[in-house]
């Protein structure tokens, strides 16, 4: 789409798109159908309240088998207080609520074929071939504090930064905690995970905004994809979209206020040698806008992955060959999240055949 220089939302709003222009079109068996999400399967909800007494037990083997059977799971009462959650989603609202130009002041720039990495955008292909998500996006690298940028973080609202400065630090402090119960729940020292990662991560802040779809049937707010980091925490708005695939059928994630859905990701899937999961999902649209924030939590990039030794021996050989996280990257790009999102091809040249 040549006018793609304004985002989504703007094109939406203006009245520009009352049909699903073509890059955005998925294909039939792509599609939502009615019967998806129709199936009364619930994701697991993981109670960390009082994770640290007696009830560790209990929630290591919840994690354990969330871990194993869904690769997602929603957690409650983990510590990051309610009236934070509802000021960060309240203040999204107000920035996506600001008009095109006061938004774009923050607007990313397109370097070549690339989608913009940091900043306020849109996810519209500007190339010949490529498809395009029915969403924009601001992204943005909140941890370490070293790798701010600020320049192209909101000031409007005017308490956004602060808003997002607590944010970072709670969700980075549950993210480790989740880590350790994943890592007692490999039978591994507490800290392994987290000392694998030398406790250093990188966290990326990544909004998603899901403007209102004329015909929400023939496109995806997100297409079917896993995450290439370690672990995601998703905090929704009250409309769903969140889909997960469990066993070949597609579930839809119900929002609930004060929870988290937790995400394991690649880094977790090669760390374990297989025995968990990076689960693919997907977001649907609807006639309402819909925004969920997801906090990556990554390795740094001279990070090497790779299954952790301790899991192996003889009767159990690496599934996956290690690589640099850089290099990871790389090749998630490369195989499609940035063309059009293709599930998990992106892990198959790693295998060990
Ligand atoms: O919008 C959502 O609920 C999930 C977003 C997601 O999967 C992502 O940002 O990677
Ligand atoms: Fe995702």
């Amino acid at each position: 789409m040549s006018n793609a220089r304004v985002t989504l939302q703007e094109l939406v709003e203006n009245g520009h798109l009352n049909t699903v222009p073509d890059d955005f079109l998925v294909s039939e068996e792509d599609r939502v159908k009615l019967e998806d999400g129709s199936c009364s399967l619930e994701l697991p909800v993981i109670d960390m309240a009082g994770i640290e007494g007696e009830r560790r037990g209990l929630v290591v083997q919840q994690i354990r088998s969330a871990c194993k059977e869904w690769g997602f799971f929603q957690v409650k009462d983990h510590g990051v207080p309610l009236s934070l959650m509802k000021k960060m989603q309240q203040e999204l609202r107000q920035f996506f609520d600001l008009s095109y130009e006061e938004k774009s002041k923050i607007r990313a720039k397109t370097v070549g074929d690339s989608l913009p990495d940091e900043g306020y955008s849109d996810r519209m292909s500007h190339k010949e071939g490529r498809s395009s998500n029915w969403s924009d996006k601001l992204r943005l690298y909140t941890l370490p504090v070293s790798g701010r940028r600020y320049e192209l973080w909101p000031t409007h609202p005017p308490s956004f930064r602060e808003t997002v400065e607590a944010y970072a630090e709670e969700t980075d402090k549950l993210m480790r905690r989740i880590l350790e119960l994943i890592s007692d729940s490999l039978e591994l020292e507490t800290s392994h995970l987290n000392d694998y990662f030398s406790g250093k991560y990188q966290q990326v802040y990544q909004v998603n905004y899901y403007p209102s779809c004329p015909q929400p049937d023939v496109t995806m707010g997100l297409r079917k994809h896993s995450d290439n980091n370690v672990l995601t925490l998703v905090l929704q708005d009250g409309n769903p979209g969140l889909q997960v695939r469990k066993d070949g059928q597609w579930i839809t994630v119900k929002p609930v206020e004060g929870w988290f859905v937790v995400n394991v990701a690649d880094q977790i899937e090669l760390l374990s040698n297989g025995r968990y999961r990076s689960v693919e999902h997907r977001v649907f649209v609807s006639s309402k806008p819909r925004i969920s924030l997801a906090t990556f939590h990554a390795p740094t990039n001279d990070t090497v992955v790779g299954p952790i030794p301790e899991l192996l021996g003889p009767k159990e050989r690496p599934r996956y060959k290690a690589c640099l996280f850089s290099e990871f990257k790389e090749s998630f790009y490369y195989a499609g999240w940035a063309k059009a999102l293709t599930g998990k091809g992106h892990l198959d040249h790693l295998l060990v055949v």
